[in-house]
């Protein structure tokens, strides 16, 4: 009875009971479509099931036995625990080797398991008190031997679960609609691998034979998601193309002259960059590029550079920082290196205005500001360029925004954080990408050590000898507390450790519960030398430039991404002096070390980036909620250079050979249901 339709709502199913047609509603699965597309997230192989342990081993087992014990345990007051000691083999076969499980401040689980049950756990054992506990393992209670059996002796998925319906209930349900439903109904809007068709990695992806089976089908899926992304990425770019944009840039004489002002000459990746953001900015439409760069590749330079050039063409420049400081700080710059070319130069964010040379005839050439200055209706004379410094934010909002503006400006978005190709495909798909991966040169050499638990008067000796030629340090606390003031109150009272270990220094406190001109008064006289040390958070990351510090030591630093590392360890190393990192660490975890050796290895963003990817995954090192990129389904695909490059490729070659999706009016419409909305 092949009847099933996917747009079938799921109360019109027999087999589906109208209470369980509410739960499925109340987690968003609404029609037998909705429901096949939640694919397993993860499967577990019940044809061979792993021995019971005799010590922890560090990855997570597949466990079959049978309930021997149960108990509710009381611990620490009211609170409470479910213990149910299962014992190795099923119902028949009680041998001496057991597991306890523990489910702590869950009442109900005394309902849900009791002695004699035949259960399949699923957990990462450890050992305690002598034996062997898994606290909170996934658990199923093996049904009746006569059904059929798809929750044994086969590869069975694990779904996410859905409230009300215990997996086997789901498992059935999903089993049971891929063989009623039409398969013709399961057609792609798109078909990304002619050779394979959906309906059978459907199929495929929800009851495997084999892994390898499972992993292909998943990534069919996986594909069809990128897929349709890359389209609305790249078909974005196409129409940020069609916009007429001004040809600016003609004239150098500015820029010129500005090479001449400075006492370095510009890196070849910097020159390189000008080059590609000055063809950008004579073609008829709009530039829209990426400027990715290490830390203290300079950047601001490149950026310095296409104002320049949009000054010199008669139009306005305008940067937009992420913060207030950093607004402040690259006003100040900007101030510092284009004094010889008598700039009006004006600042605006929501507490300053300031204004340089504006006593000249007028309008401002160059306005800095915050991100704000977009939303907050400054009327710009005649904006024709836009430099966005995202700095590790990888925020998109903005850009979107931006296009939807009548005159369209020729955008450049900087960041500080050195992403991994296929990550810029996908977050900056849209974007013509400028990477600048080298140091100036005369810049000293960074030695990274780790040190787990060093010794206070070790690293009071080393700072004080570094003190003593002159350079300065700086001391970063991550603390363990959540808020900023709690935070704010640790790093004080470290602080005042410090001010007495180094009485002959001058010893600054840097943290976010300091006012804005207050921060801005400790960077002033650390920058100024008025202060040999400083002890901060992490507010120090971005941004601060002062060459002459050398010296970082990096209390906690398992605590730091990979990335955030890199930034805070980018603010020394800025000088030609040598430079020294410590980290230090509790010694405690083995993968923090690991983790924080990649630190030691290299100092190349770009590598330490595809690192954080390997080890943290794509979720947790694009923080989904600011990257847009929340409601992927495969995120941990993203990683995956072959299958973005394929879903690139794919969309390519679509949008070529049907620019305006005349043909594929449904293609159209995935794009504009914002389905996904990135950039
Ligand atoms: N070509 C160069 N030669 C020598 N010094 C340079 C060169 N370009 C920039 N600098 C100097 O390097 C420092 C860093 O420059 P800038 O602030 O532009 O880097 P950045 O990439 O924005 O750094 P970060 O993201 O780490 O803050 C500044 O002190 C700047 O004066």
């Amino acid at each position: 009875m092949n009847g099933h339709r996917c747009e079938e709502p799921l109360s019109s199913v027999d087999f589906i009971v109208a209470k369980d047609v509410l739960a499925y509603g109340s987690a968003g699965v609404n029609t037998t479509g909705e429901l096949l597309d939640r694919l397993p997230k993860r499967y577990e192989d019940r044809r061979v099931f792993d021995s019971f342990p005799a010590q922890a081993g560090g990855t997570a087992l597949c466990l079959r036995g049978t309930v021997v014990d149960t108990q509710v345990k009381r611990f620490g007051g009211r609170k409470q625990f479910y213990q149910a000691v299962v014992f190795e083999g099923g119902s028949n076969a009680l041998n001496s080797n057991k597991i306890t499980c523990r489910w702590f401040n869950m009442p109900w689980m005394k309902n849900a398991l009791a002695e004699g049950h035949e259960v399949i756990l699923y957990g990462k054992p450890k050992e305690y008190q002598g034996g062997m506990v898994i606290d909170h393992p996934d658990f199923e209670i093996v049904g009746d031997s006569d059904e059929v059996s798809i929750h044994l002796e086969r590869i069975v998925p694990i779904y996410k679960g859905v409230s009300g319906i215990p997996q086997r209930r789901l498992r059935e349900h999903i089993y049971k609609l891929l063989e009623t439903t039409d398969v013709s109904s399961l057609k792609p809007i798109y078909d990304v691998d002619p050779s394979y068709p959906r309906h059978e990695a459907l199929r495929e992806a929800h009851f495997p034979d084999s892994l390898e089976q499972a992993e292909a089908a998943k990534r069919y899926f996986a594909l069809e998601e990128f897929f349709a992304l890359q389209l609305s990425v790249v078909w974005k770019r196409a129409r940020v193309r069609e916009h007429q944009g001004r040809v600016l840039g003609k004239k150098t004489k500015l820029l010129t002259e500005f090479y001449h002002s400075l006492p370095f000459d510009l890196t070849g990746a910097q020159k390189r960059s000008v080059k590609e953001v000055l063809a950008d900015m004579r073609a008829p439409y709009p530039m829209s590029r990426l400027l990715q760069g290490d830390v203290g590749s300079g950047k601001t330079f490149v950026a310095m550079c296409a104002m320049l050039l949009a000054v010199e063409s008669g139009v306005q420049a305008a940067l937009m920082a992420p913060t207030q400081i950093l607004a402040e700080q690259h006003y100040l710059t900007f101030k510092k290196w284009l004094a010889p070319l008598n700039l009006r130069i004006s600042l605006r964010t929501g507490s300053r205005q300031e204004n340089a040379h504006m006593e000249m005839e007028g309008e401002p050439q160059i306005i800095i500001g915050t991100h704000a200055l977009l939303y907050e209706g400054v009327e710009f004379a005649d904006l024709g360029l836009i430099v966005i410094d995202e700095q590790h934010k990888f925020g998109v909002g903005q850009r979107s925004s931006l296009i939807q503006q009548g005159v369209m400006p020729d955008v450049l978005v900087m960041t500080a954080t050195p992403i991994p190709r296929t990550l810029t495909l996908t977050i900056y798909g849209d974007l013509d990408v400028s990477i600048l991966d080298e140091r100036p040169a005369g810049r000293g050499e960074i030695i990274t050590a780790v040190r787990a638990k060093p010794k206070v008067t070790d690293i009071t000796k080393f700072i004080k000898e570094q003190l003593v030629k002159e350079r300065q340090v700086y001391l970063v606390y991550p603390l363990v507390e959540e808020s900023d003031a709690l935070k704010a109150a640790a790093a004080t009272v470290e602080y005042e450790k410090w001010v007495k270990r180094l009485s002959k220094f001058k010893v600054g406190l840097l943290h976010g519960k300091l006012k804005p001109e207050e921060k801005d008064e400790v960077m002033t006289r650390f920058r100024d030398r008025e202060l040999d040390v400083l002890v901060a958070t992490t507010v120090i990351e971005v941004g601060v430039d002062v060459p002459n510090a050398n010296t970082m030591i990096i209390y906690n630093a398992e605590r730091f991404g990979l990335a955030q590392l890199h930034q805070l360890r980018g603010r020394i190393g800025r000088g030609e002096h040598k430079s020294y990192c410590v980290l230090a660490t509790d010694g405690k975890s083995a993968d923090a070390m690991e983790k924080l050796q990649v630190m030691a290895d290299t100092s190349d963003g770009f590598k330490i980036a595809e690192a954080d990817l390997r080890l943290r995954g794509p979720g947790d090192v694009l923080g989904t909620e600011q990257s847009g990129l929340a409601n992927l389904k495969f995120i941990d695909y993203l990683a995956d250079t072959a299958l973005i490059r394929e879903a690139r490729e794919l969309a390519e070659t679509v949008l070529a050979q049907d620019p305006m999706l005349e043909k594929n009016p449904a293609l159209l419409r995935l794009i504009h249901d914002g389905e996904v909305e990135v950039g």
